[in-house]
């Protein structure tokens, strides 16, 4: 490939209070041969969409409790509505971007969780066609995926956590740098009763921190995708907050923002 990749995973969290300066961002930063590969999340609006339609929802280990009816929901909300709205965003700031899900083109080969008794059509990723989002990279255009995977046989749908489809993303296609942007600043660690951004964590720290409780809620399956992608190819995962200005460049040139992830 002429361009370099990085994986950026967008959570539902912090999609709305993201500046335009952001996805002017990710334009300067194409131009440039460094092409964002977009996951993107969407829980608070799933979770929105469903109350409204008189549908009941819960987590369970932060995973969306899963049935064909919340399934419905989950890809109409993911793929039909802040797919677009990501695409839109980004192409009003004058570069191109193409969306789909991990259906098309069978992008993201999924199999049933290990808990699946627990939590219903909630998939892991088997495989990712890499192949795809790079020939849509090579066009030009920034791919945006949402995390609905399909199983080997391409009838059955799962609902994926968008930080599990994006780290294996990263994996598969093999980027050095995968950049996680939500509504806090970085990992947090209360230090003599103030809480501050941990400028880098390894992975036994990680560990200790889930043990303790300081890591915990959302932050986990984020500090889980990264410690799974990490083995591979990945060298980094960054944890961001999307409202920092011209974030991604900030990362990509080695500044210290956020909270990195190294092995
Ligand atoms: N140690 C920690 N540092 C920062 N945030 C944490 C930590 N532990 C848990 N969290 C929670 O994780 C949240 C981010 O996860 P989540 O809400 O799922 O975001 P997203 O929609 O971006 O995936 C934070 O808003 C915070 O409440
Ligand atoms: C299995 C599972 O929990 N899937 C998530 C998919 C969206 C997601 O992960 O969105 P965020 O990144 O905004 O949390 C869900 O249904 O909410």
């Amino acid at each position: 490939m002429n361009n370099k990749c990085f994986v950026m995973k967008c959570g539902g969290s912090t999609l709305a209070a993201l500046p335009e300066s952001f996805f002017a961002d990710m334009r300067e930063l194409q131009a440039e041969g460094i092409v964002p590969v977009i996951v993107h999340g969407g829980g608070p609006a799933i979770s929105e969409t469903l109350t409204k339609l008189g549908i009941e929802t819960e987590f369970v280990h932060g995973l969306r409790k899963t049935n064909e009816a919340v399934l419905d929901v989950v890809e109409m909300v993911l793929s039909g509505q802040i797919n677009k709205e990501i695409v839109r965003r980004i192409q009003l700031a004058g570069a191109k971007a193409l969306g789909l899900s991990g259906v098309d083109g069978h992008l993201i080969e999924a199999q049933p969780v290990r808990n699946s008794d627990e939590v219903g059509l909630v998939g892991d990723v088997s495989h990712v066609n890499a192949g795809l989002i790079e020939g849509i990279v090579e066009m030009g255009y920034i791919p945006v995926i949402a995390p609905v995977g399909l199983g080997s046989d391409g009838g059955q749908r799962y609902n994926i956590n968008a930080d599990t489809a994006a780290g294996a993303v990263a994996s598969h296609l093999g980027v050095e740098q995968m950049i996680v942007v939500t509504d806090v600043p970085g990992i947090l660690q209360t230090i003599d009763g103030e809480k501050r951004v941990l400028p880098s964590v390894t992975v036994a720290e990680i560990e200790q921190m889930i043990a303790s409780g300081d890591i915990y809620g959302g932050m986990i399956p984020k500090v889980r995708a990264a410690i799974q992608c990490i083995q591979g190819k990945v060298q980094e995962v960054v944890i961001v907050n999307g409202t920092e200005s011209n974030v991604l460049s900030k990362v990509l040139k080695g500044q210290n923002i956020g909270t990195r992830i190294i092995r």
